[in-house]
């Protein structure tokens, strides 16, 4: 590597200075070096140098080495550089990198670089000594930081450095670590084609069956809060030297500043994947067939990579791999699928037999058994869903029936969900179908059955017959189920389709299967069919809320006797007369056929929120918010326990778990949003939400039932933490009214 041409001086480059100091980014992934060297600099080597770890020392040496003294004399008006001695090195992308150091007459006059006269005033051992002491805070922060090990881990698996990933390991870095944006070293070197660096990672310990955690550039921008691409236009607003927009990106990333999603998937990961499509849950096996390397997928097929593990959307690596000798070793595998993962063995003998693949089967039966009998379906709802202990206890039951083979194999499971709007009936039918399907989205089939209230819309349903126009698009329902017969399938709004929609699923539910408008006969016997219904949901709510009051009653009357052992329960059942005399009638004068109700296995009861649930909900969505305030604007928010109670005041009985939502949005979010606008809110502040010290009084009267409470609801305000926990009140001014209204809500 020769001398680099100097860097143009002149005024454009003067307005430039601010932003490159010291080390200038220039074609090519060069750097110039400028004499007048100053603190910065030395920061930005050391930035420099962390990032090269295995090269750091040599490039301290040799550029101590190729230093010289500094030419006297030079001023502002000697414009011609001198070139002075450079050093290189291999660079994290594999590539010659170097630094040049030349001197310039510009930077040397100490009026325009304070720092060059006071280097050109000290003697060689004062400036050796301010490198070494450089150097030794290099190394000190490289050899303390453990998150620095894992990237460079990453790093060096990228460009296939066999001997680096070797001497990072040993020297203890986690060999299953995940970037920020979610991959593994064992993802990147399986996608890099490197497939020395994946038997090492495998002896390592690697595991080849995780999953990325990264989706599609959008998504994981949205989810991490992060830009998704480079604000291109701020950082070249004045550059109109086009070939310094790499080099600047990249100058940044050295200096940790952050950069787009797809820069750093593009850069850290791969720049040839669709940014488009989602990768979550890809394993290495999955890369290395998208890679098309056959040298890496036996590795890590043999390395015990299962070749039957789906990713998000459901698809396994053969889904991935192009028809040829990665095809055929992914399918012939797929057979004998060697994955054992309670031992983790990467080296993993052959084993090829006619009853593998069923030793396999029971094996993983028995894993699953296990896993359902220490963290049951119940308990994994009951992290989604607040409240409804009865519908969740009824679904649970039934599918545990199913999935220890207790149930009639000829028929699917078929729900009917009932109960007003916003408390669960969907949420429930989706996290079954998580449960079942793990993440895959063809797991679950959703249909609003409102779209089919005509008869000739049942075309739409099962798709048109032969002659027909959409013969060829097939219907929505058996194209869906076509692909995963096994689905969770939800009717939303059954109660709303026309009757000889209703005539179709009742053959689906009694055989088990349905035939398309193409003639295709679908067999979908493990399927579960969940519908939902407000019907009856007055009836419903009415009653749960009459029980709710007597049990509250007697509770009162139990206390005022002064009976010992009295516990205030929110626990309500509906009584199965209830069932039978009152909602039972409704579903046959609305449905009119009782064969179709017949067949149906459950019918479960969702229930009004009692005030303990609706404090849940509450929190929950205080929580929600709370978490978006720290993600995107680094503000802490905090409510105290008053807060809640006021906000349950916002239900309805009728809108469920979304009147709740819209109440903390109007009487909380509104606020911030307004505090935020009016510059109110410093970045990195806490937050408290409060109830008026005026109104507290309103709250300790039951329920807020007293007059004064109906006119006047307690009001919301906002609190800024200071430092020394002392709290003031935010003036914030109602939008309408800018000069006049403080804004408490
Ligand atoms: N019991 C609950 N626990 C937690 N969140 C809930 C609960 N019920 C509803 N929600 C939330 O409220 C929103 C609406 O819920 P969902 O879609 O399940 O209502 P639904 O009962 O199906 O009503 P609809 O008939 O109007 O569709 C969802 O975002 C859901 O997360």
């Amino acid at each position: 590597m020769g001398p680099c041409a100097p860097h143009p001086r002149g005024r454009h480059v003067r307005k430039r200075r601010g932003r490159h100091v010291g080390l200038y980014p220039r074609r090519g992934r060069r750097w110039h070096w400028e004499r007048g060297v100053g603190v910065a600099d030395i920061m930005m080597l050391g930035s420099l140098v962390w990032r090269r770890t295995a090269s750091a020392p040599g490039v301290l040496l040799r550029l101590l080495r190729t230093r010289q003294p500094r030419v006297r004399g030079a001023s502002s008006s000697q414009a011609q550089p001198q070139y002075v001695g450079e050093v290189s090195w291999r660079s994290w992308n594999g590539q010659q990198q170097g630094i040049e150091a030349a001197t310039w007459g510009r930077l040397s006059g100490p009026e325009e670089n304070p720092w060059s006269g006071r280097w050109s005033g000290a003697p060689n051992a004062a400036k050796l000594g301010m490198w070494a002491l450089a150097s030794a805070l290099v190394a000190h922060c490289y050899s303390k930081s453990p998150a620095n090990k894992e990237a460079a881990l990453l790093e060096a698996a990228r460009t296939n450095n066999v001997q680096e990933v070797s001497r990072l390991l040993s020297e203890g870095a986690n060999v299953n670590a995940r970037h920020k944006l979610g991959w593994t070293a064992l993802m990147v070197a399986a996608i890099s084609r490197n497939y020395s660096v994946v038997q090492v990672l495998l002896a390592a310990g690697a595991d080849p069956n995780l999953g990325d955690e990264f989706s599609s550039v959008y998504k994981t921008a949205k989810e991490q809060g992060v830009h998704s691409l480079e604000d291109r236009g701020k950082d070249n607003a004045d550059s109109s030297i086009s070939c310094q927009w790499t080099n600047a990106l990249e100058f940044r990333r050295w200096l940790g500043t952050p950069t787009g999603v797809l820069v750093t998937r593009e850069d850290d990961f791969n720049n040839r994947l669709n940014n488009r499509a989602s990768f979550r849950g890809c394993t290495a096996l999955h890369y290395a067939a998208l890679a098309d390397d056959y040298r890496t997928v036996k590795e890590l097929v043999d390395g015990g990579a299962s070749p039957l593990q789906s990713n998000e959307m459901g698809h396994t690596p053969v889904d991935y791999a192009r028809d040829g000798e990665v095809m055929k070793l992914l399918k012939a595998s797929e057979t004998k699928d060697c994955m054992s993962s309670e031992k983790k063995a990467f080296r993993v003998e052959r084993i090829i037999g006619e009853g593998f693949l069923e030793e396999y089967q029971e094996k993983q039966r028995k894993r699953e058994a296990e896993e359902r009998r220490r963290f049951p379906l119940e308990q994994r709802l009951k992290e989604h869903i607040i409240g409804q202990e009865s519908a969740i206890a009824t679904v649970g039951a039934a599918i545990r029936r199913k999935e220890n083979g207790w149930y009639d194999e000829e028929h699917p499971l078929v729900f009917l969900f009932l109960g007003s709007s916003g408390i669960g009936k969907t949420e429930l039918a989706k996290q079954t179908a998580k449960y079942m399907h793990k993440d895959g989205k063809k797991g679950f089939i959703r249909l609003d059955m409102s779209e089919f209230q005509e008869r000739h819309e049942v075309a739409k349903f099962i798709g048109s017959p032969p002659g027909y126009i959409g013969h060829e698009e097939g219907g929505q329902l058996t194209k869906k189920l076509k692909q995963c017969p096994n689905a969770v399938v939800l009717f939303d709004e059954v109660d709303k389709a026309h009757p000889d929609v209703l005539t179709i699923m009742l053959q689906l539910f009694d055989e088990g299967r349905l035939t398309d408008g193409k003639g295709k006969t679908i067999d979908c016997k493990d399927a579960i069919f969940i519908m939902t219904s407000n019907v009856a949901s007055e009836e419903i709510a009415q009653h749960a809320l009459q029980l709710r009051q007597e049990a509250l009653e007697m509770s009162r009357n139990r206390i005022a006797e002064n009976l010992g052992d009295v516990q205030l329960s929110d626990k309500i059942t509906i009584s199965k007369n209830f069932k039978e005399n009152v909602i039972r009638p409704i579903l046959k004068a609305h449905f009119r056929r009782d064969e179709f109700l017949g067949r149906i296995n459950e019918i479960v009861y969702f229930l009004p929120f009692c005030h303990s649930e609706l404090i849940q909900l509450v929190n929950k969505e205080l929580t929600f918010w709370a978490k978006r305030a720290k993600q995107r604007h680094d503000i802490t928010l905090l409510w105290d326990r008053e807060v809640a109670d006021v906000l349950v005041d916002g239900y309805n009985v009728h809108y469920g778990a979304r009147s709740i939502r819209h109440e903390v949005e109007r009487r909380v979010v509104n606020q911030l949003a307004a505090a935020y606008e009016q510059d109110l809110l410093p970045g990195g502040c806490t937050l408290r939400i409060t109830v008026e010290d005026s109104d507290k009084q309103l709250l300790k009267t039951p329920e807020h039932a007293s007059p004064q409470s109906e006119k006047r609801p307690p009001k919301l305000r906002l609190e800024i933490v200071d430092k020394d926990s002392k709290s003031r009140k935010l003036d914030i001014r109602a939008p309408l009214h800018p000069e006049k209204i403080s804004y408490t809500l």
